[in-house]
């Protein structure tokens, strides 16, 4: 059993060819995958062509994205005005990296052990028992995923020196990406607050200067991939995510159907960018989109690459939902938070689907 002070590398274990996960990877039957190929339903989630953010196609465009946020709380969008070329590039440094650097080389940037979202190389670690009772933490089971963990704005936060420098342009193409990804996020926080007739700035100015972070996933090929899974079900904690993948395809999202709920995947298109509310616009908007719970599964043949952008507040900001969204027929459904409160205890409790979100509901 690994404890906080050496994670076993996902990708090292995947290419010792061993043809059982060890136990610790194995997830309880109710968590398991369950393939839907050949699908037993029709569903995707929605394409929306933002054609480049042009104004006269702007009152149509919001009702899409009120539609797909209320539907989904996921969206791909095409015409999103960042060059297919940067999306390419990103995910070509990141799997280069992942493919080609020595583990050795890796390890240098290894982020620091049992501490939260630290920048760097990591892979999810079991915490050792005598950590578990003094956190109060959950059993987890591990993810089959490695990653880089990148902090990427403020700009006070951004120092690429921290970053792989293999390949050669690694560096200056995720500050490039973080730069578009910021400026996308800016515009469809407009939308999706105009979609709920709130003045365009609402849900930035609620959120305030971005804490953005870079996560590229790398997902190895997996020998048991009905037992495990890539990544376990979760919603993300800060605002809004934006998410690009590669062709493997290997990402779900729940959708909430009449009493049952559908995982379903989400299938690769590679010059859209995928969004995802996060928790943080669930409680600004007081419910009325919520966040995306999702998750990834693995595969036994090709290694997935992932490329998450996040936006959240910073620590010190508190949510609450917006006053121009309450009133009589709609009172208050959630307690307002210190983002950092929500943080450390998303990390004690673990992300079990939407349970810290949920926590937060104040009884109707
Ligand atoms: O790999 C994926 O598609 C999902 C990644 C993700 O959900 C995350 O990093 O929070
Ligand atoms: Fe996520």
């Amino acid at each position: 059993m690994q404890f906080a002070d050496e994670p076993v590398r996902v990708q090292s274990l995947s290419q010792s060819g061993l043809p059982r996960v060890p136990p610790e990877y194995i997830q309880p039957p109710q968590n398991r995958p369950v393939r839907d190929n050949p699908p037993d339903h029709d569903l995707s989630i929605p394409v929306i062509n933002l054609f480049g953010f042009d104004p006269n196609q702007r009152d149509s465009t919001r009702e899409t994205i009120a539609r797909a946020c209320r539907e989904w709380g996921a969206f791909h969008v095409t015409n999103h005005g960042v060059p297919t070329t940067l999306l390419d590039a990103v995910r070509r440094v990141g799997r280069t990296f992942f493919n080609e650097c020595p583990m050795s080389e890796k390890l240098r940037y290894a982020c620091t052990a049992g501490s939260a979202a630290s920048e760097g190389y990591g892979s999810k670690m079991l915490v050792s028992s005598e950590q578990q009772q003094r956190n109060d933490a959950v059993v987890e089971v591990l993810d089959w995923r490695d990653y880089f963990d990148h902090h990427t704005l403020p700009l006070s936060r951004r120092n690429p020196n921290r970053w792989p420098d293999f390949p050669s342009d690694y560096r200056e193409t995720v500050v490039r990406y973080s730069d578009e990804m910021k400026v996308l996020a800016q515009k469809l926080l407009a939308l999706i607050s105009e979609s709920l007739g709130l003045r365009a700035s609402c849900i930035e100015d609620a959120v305030g200067d971005f804490y953005q972070n870079i996560t590229i996933s790398y997902y190895p090929p997996c020998p048991q991939p009905d037992l495990t899974l890539g990544l376990q079900s979760h919603s993300d904690m800060g605002a809004i995510t934006l998410l690009i993948q590669d062709d493997v395809g290997g990402l779900q999202v729940l959708k909430s159907g009449d009493g049952a709920d559908t995982w379903v995947t989400v299938h690769p298109l590679s010059d859209a960018v995928l969004v995802l509310l996060s928790d943080q616009t669930e409680i600004i908007t007081n419910g009325k989109y919520r966040s995306c719970e999702h998750r990834a599964i693995t595969n036994p043949d090709r290694a997935r690459l992932s490329v998450a952008t996040f936006h959240d507040p910073a620590k010190a900001v508190r949510i609450s939902p917006a006053s121009e969204l309450i009133d009589e027929s709609s009172p208050v459904k959630y307690r307002d938070v210190v983002y950092g409160d929500y943080v450390s205890s998303w990390y004690t409790k673990g992300p079990g689907g939407k349970r810290n979100i949920d926590a937060l509901l104040l009884e109707s």
